[in-house]
């Protein structure tokens, strides 16, 4: 399996569990892997024959700003849902989900999920 990747990808989101997180979208950074099988592209030299990193930055800001979920888990799962169903060619997704500057004495935190094509 080959592998795409996006990395700090900066998207807004209103997320998180206190009411003070509520107001306003809080910028998060997302890390991006993909698994996918590139030969077909490295023979035709044609975006349509790979997975276009621009598509699924767009889909995963569009995602981001569409959602109000509380947990940085629901937000991610969520966008791992939308990536298998909008691109049919994705067979894995590594998704690390950062909430930069959100605990006063943690630089950055994060979760991470892996999930394969169900
Ligand atoms: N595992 C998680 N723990 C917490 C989350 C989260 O999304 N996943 N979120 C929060 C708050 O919203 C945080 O942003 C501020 O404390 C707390 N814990």
């Amino acid at each position: 399996m080959d592998t795409i990747y996006i990395e700090k990808l900066g998207v807004e989101s209103l997320i998180g569990v206190y009411d003070w997180e509520r107001h306003s979208p809080t910028s998060l950074l997302l890390d991006v892997t993909l698994g996918v099988d590139l030969q077909p592209a490295t023979l035709s030299d044609d975006v349509t024959d790979t997975v276009d990193y621009a598509r699924v930055a767009e889909t995963l800001e569009e995602v981001a700003a569409q959602s109000q979920f509380e947990l940085l888990e629901a937000l991610a799962g969520k966008m791992i849902e939308r990536l298998f169903n909008d691109f049919v060619t994705i067979q894995r997704v590594r998704l690390k989900v950062s909430k930069p500057g959100i605990l006063p004495l943690a630089e950055n935190v994060a979760i991470e999920m892996q999930r394969e094509r169900p």
